[in-house]
Order: structure tokens, then C-alpha cells, then sequence
């Protein structure tokens, strides 16, 4: 791909779609990882000043506050902490004990998890209503075919710049913008519990997703890891559903 090119593109757009919604900027959380890393470049050359990182601690999960830090230092993207960490605790607190002997331990971890992505989607609403910015999303076509995200959460975003890049092409990008290498080369990682990372928890590596969606031929168990991840995952895809409409 003419990577600048495509760079320009997505400056042009994100200017463009802020002007024509009446927005004075964009906000983005800063998680140090690659996705939100390229969007915080992105915004700088498209909203200045009003380019927003916020970076959202909850120390239950894997902290990379240093990373975030390096990339809004790097970026130039203005950029504020807000510590969720009590809020996380409280809250799930409170639902692990009102729930009490019905609440299923073994699905906590994933549920934590999802409930922390959530609770960085309200705080990032919370900031751009107040300062009449957009919520810029950091999802990538490759996350989004598979479903790896939590639904309203990290999705739940008003815009998403790089929905039309697989991770490869995301790649390609950090590298043009500059991105340092300590950020370029880290394993994806959704960082909610120690040790987890994309491909692990997937079961397949991005460079497998990434070959299929370019057209090409993946191991039969890939294109069978893959698939699965797909449909179980539509309906994320979608707004959410009725009853259809009766006549009368
Ligand atoms: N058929 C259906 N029609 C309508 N709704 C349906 C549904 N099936 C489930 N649901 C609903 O969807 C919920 C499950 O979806 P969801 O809550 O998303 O949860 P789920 O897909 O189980 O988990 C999210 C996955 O994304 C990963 N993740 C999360 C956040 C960030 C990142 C990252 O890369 O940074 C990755 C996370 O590690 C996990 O593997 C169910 O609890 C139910 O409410
Ligand atoms: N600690 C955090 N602080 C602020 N935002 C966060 C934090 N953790 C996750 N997010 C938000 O959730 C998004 C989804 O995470 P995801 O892991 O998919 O992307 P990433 O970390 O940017 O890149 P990578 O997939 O390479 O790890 C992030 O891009 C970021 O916007
Ligand atoms: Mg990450």
C-alpha cells in the first residue's frame, strides 16, 4: 500500500467528519499499544491542539502507563491520567457481592475484563462530551472480522479511522509516522490480565487473519479457528436487533 498516501487519507477524513459534526476535537485512550498509538498520531496532524490521549490505569490489569507516556510524549498529543482503579474495584465489587453464591467464578476473569473495557468507554464519553470532542476508535479490520473486543466497550467509540487497515497495514503505518520501536515491537495485547495477548487468547496469529483477508490461502485449522471467531461474533457487528414490524 502507498502508505502516505493512505495516511493523508485518513488525516483529510478525520478533519473532514470532525468539521461536518460540529466537534472541536477527539479523544483517544492511550494504552501504549500499537492501534491507539497510531490513532493518537493520526489526530495530532488532524486536530492540533484539540488531540486528546487519555490514559486509564485500572491496576487489576497489565500496566503499560510508561508506553502510553512515551507515545503522547512522542505524538506531542496533549494527554491526561484518570486512575480507574477504585472505580473498577468498587463496582465489580459490589457486583461479585450482591450477587453473591449466584455469581460464577469462572467466568469472572472475562467478565472483569469486559467490565473494564466498558468503564474506559464511559470515562471517554464522559471527557469529550464535556469538551465537545469526538470519541476516535483504534479497532483495525482484523479485530473487527474476529470480534476480538468488547461489545459497547473499546468499540463503543463515535468513529474508527482505522477500521479499513488490517494489523499489518497498521503496522505499516507506525512505521511511517515514526512510532518508536519499543511500541512497534510488542505482541498485541488487550493487557486485562497478566500474560494475556491477542493471538494467544485467539488462537491465531494475525499473520494467518491477515492472509485471509487479503484473499489468500490459510491452514484448514486457521480458516476453522477463524470462522468460528466470525460468526460467534456477529452480532457485535450490528446494531442491536427487534422483532420484525407486524402490519397492523
Ligand atoms: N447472538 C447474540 N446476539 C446478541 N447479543 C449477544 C449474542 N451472543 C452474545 N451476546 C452478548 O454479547 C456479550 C459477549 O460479548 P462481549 O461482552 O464483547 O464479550 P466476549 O466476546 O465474550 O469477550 C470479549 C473478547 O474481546 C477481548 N478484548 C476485549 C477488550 C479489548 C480487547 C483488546 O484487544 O484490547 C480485547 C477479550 O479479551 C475477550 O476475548 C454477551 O454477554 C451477550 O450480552
Ligand atoms: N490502560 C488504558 N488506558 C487507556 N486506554 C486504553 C487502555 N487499555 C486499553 N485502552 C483502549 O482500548 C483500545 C483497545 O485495545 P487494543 O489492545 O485492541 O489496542 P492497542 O492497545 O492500542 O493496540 P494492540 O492491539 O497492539 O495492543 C486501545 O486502543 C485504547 O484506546
Ligand atoms: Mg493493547
Amino acid at each position: 500500500m502507498d502508505t502516505e498516501k493512505h495516511v493523508q487519507h485518513i488525516v483529510n477524513w478525520l478533519k473532514e467528519y470532525k468539521d461536518q459534526a460540529g466537534a472541536k476535537g477527539g479523544v483517544v485512550g492511550l494504552s501504549g499499544g500499537l492501534d491507539s498509538t497510531v490513532v493518537a498520531y493520526l489526530m495530532k496532524r488532524a486536530f492540533g491542539d484539540h488531540a486528546l490521549g487519555v490514559l486509564l490505569p485500572i491496576h487489576n490489569s497489565v500496566e503499560a502507563e510508561e508506553d502510553a507516556l512515551l507515545v503522547a510524549k512522542d505524538s506531542k498529543i496533549n494527554h491526561i491520567g484518570i486512575e480507574l482503579t477504585d472505580a473498577f474495584k468498587e463496582g465489580f465489587g459490589q457486583i461479585e457481592k450482591t450477587l453473591g453464591e449466584k455469581w460464577n467464578k469462572d467466568s469472572a476473569q472475562l467478565v472483569g475484563a469486559n467490565f473494564q473495557a466498558r468503564l474506559r468507554m464511559s470515562t471517554l464519553y464522559a471527557i469529550a462530551q464535556n469538551n465537545q470532542y469526538l470519541v476516535i476508535g483504534t479497532g483495525n479490520s482484523s479485530e473487527l472480522f474476529t470480534g476480538y473486543f468488547t461489545k459497547y466497550g473499546d468499540e463503543g467509540v463515535d468513529i474508527n479511522p482505522l477500521v479499513n487497515y488490517r494489523k499489518e497495514q497498521v503496522k505499516e503505518m507506525a512505521k511511517y509516522l515514526g512510532v518508536p520501536d519499543r511500541i512497534l515491537n510488542k505482541a498485541p495485547s488487550a493487557d486485562l490480565w497478566e500474560g494475556q495477548t491477542d493471538e494467544k487468547e485467539m488462537g491465531i496469529s494475525y499473520a494467518a487473519i491477515d492472509r485471509y483477508l487479503r484473499g489468500e490461502e490459510i491452514p484448514a485449522e486457521d480458516e476453522k479457528t477463524l470462522m468460528k471467531l466470525h460468526k460467534s461474533s456477529e452480532h457485535k457487528r450490528h446494531l442491536p436487533p427487534g422483532p420484525p414490524q407486524l402490519d397492523a
